[in-house]
């Protein structure tokens, strides 16, 4: 019976002892589990370029599958914040300083001739060359000063103040104060019957400001709440294009141009096009203004516009002068009203020169009003041109 248990109990041994060896070689051969898997290093791939400089992590360092923190998502390119121009109304206003200072040696000059004790000859021929070296103008310069000579002479004005408001009076009734100065940005119906944006042509001889102005007028249409879209039909220079672009990357608003030395007619066109197209209120369409022959400008300007007459009338034809040029301003008008029908001016530069008496002459010479006037190159120095405001900056 010993011998019994003894030998059973041996097998019970044998057999334990036999199942723990079979299972412990298992263990060892056997393969990682599923999970495992993935945690084995991939093999490694050929790196390029800078890749290859990385050097591969030691073989216990090797990052699983499960740790590498994927990168986040790529960001989009964050759009350029547009800027919010200042409202049109009331910039006049902030620029009288700047005006004012500009136009010293007029206004204080006047008033200072008139304060004499006696106005005797000498003295009205002192007004009137005052006026003159402004750039008022012969006729308009004979005009004020016959009017303010016979005024100061029935009225018998002695005191300044009588003098100043006289003086007002006269340069107000040259420069006009019934004019319809507001810009055509009144849209039509276009030959297809579809809502037509306004357009507005701007032409002037390169170097005026003319591509700066049409920038600015987009914020002052922007800020009145205009939806605009620009034509860089200078195409003769492709740095005017490059300008109008980003004057309208600015405030939102999109630009239509053609490749340098292509037809300005063309992308005249393609920009009303867009215009309608895009449902905008106002085209606004920078021209060249190469002045080599009058024929060659006649030509290209005539272009431009018959061809945007096609999508409809064109509302406003802007004549950018330069106020420093004086007469040559004066000449240069002339030329460009003879190629198209000029409806407004828009007078820059009028912060760096002396002579606001321009505004008279040019006036006079085309039969148009002023409708704006540049007074520095900072993005928001157009302003409407009031004369009320202009005038009391210059007596100021
Ligand atoms: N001080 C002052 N500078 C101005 C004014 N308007 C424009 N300018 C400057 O005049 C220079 C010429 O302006 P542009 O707009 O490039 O002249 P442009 O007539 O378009 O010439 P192109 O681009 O060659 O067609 C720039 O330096 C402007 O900043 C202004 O009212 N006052």
């Amino acid at each position: 019976m010993d011998i019994l248990i003894l030998a059973v109990i041996i097998a019970v041994v044998a057999i334990v002892a036999i199942a723990a060896f079979v299972v412990t070689g298992r263990r060892t051969q056997a393969p990682p589990s599923g999970r495992e898997t993935t945690r084995t290093a991939p093999p490694a791939e050929p790196r390029v370029g800078e890749e290859a400089e990385t050097a591969a992590p030691p073989e216990g360092e090797r990052r699983v599958i499960e740790d590498v923190t994927l990168p986040p998502a790529a960001a989009e390119p964050e759009a350029p914040e547009l800027e919010v121009p200042e409202p049109a109304a009331g910039r006049m206003v902030r620029l009288r300083a700047r005006l004012a200072r500009s136009q010293t040696s007029l206004g204080r000059g006047l008033l200072t001739l008139l304060a004499r004790e006696r106005l005797d000859e000498e003295t009205w021929e002192e007004v009137e060359s005052t006026l003159l070296t402004a750039d008022v103008g012969p006729r308009p310069t004979t005009e004020l000063v016959e009017r303010l000579r016979e005024r100061v002479q029935v009225l018998g004005t002695r005191d300044a103040d009588g003098l100043r408001e006289l003086l007002r009076e006269e340069l107000l009734a040259q420069i006009g104060t019934d004019m319809d100065r507001a810009l055509r940005t009144e849209g039509g119906v276009s030959a297809d019957g579809e809502e037509r944006p306004a357009v507005v042509m701007v032409v002037g001889v390169n170097g005026t400001g003319k591509t700066t102005t049409t920038g600015k007028l987009a914020r002052v249409l922007v800020a009145e709440g205009h939806s605009v879209v620009l034509g860089a039909a200078d195409t003769f220079r492709a740095a005017a294009a490059d300008q109008l672009q980003t004057w309208g990357q600015r405030v939102g608003a999109r630009t239509v141009r053609g490749p340098e030395g292509g037809d300005p007619a063309s992308v005249a066109f393609d920009a009303v096009k867009e215009g309608i197209t895009a449902g905008a209120d106002v085209v606004l369409i920078d021209t060249a203004g190469r002045l080599h022959t009058k024929t060659g400008l006649m030509d290209e300007l005539g272009k431009v516009k018959r061809v945007v007459e096609k999508h409809g009338p064109v509302n406003e034809v802007l004549l950018v002068l330069d106020a420093t040029t004086g007469q040559n301003g004066l000449v240069q008008a002339r030329v460009f009203a003879e190629v198209v029908d000029i409806t407004g001016i828009a007078l820059t530069k009028l912060d760096g020169t002396a002579k606001g008496g321009i505004v008279v002459a040019v006036q006079r010479e085309l039969g148009v009003p002023v409708k704006l006037v540049g007074l520095g190159e900072g993005s928001d120095d157009l302003a409407p041109f009031e004369p009320e405001t202009f005038v009391d900056a210059l007596l100021s």
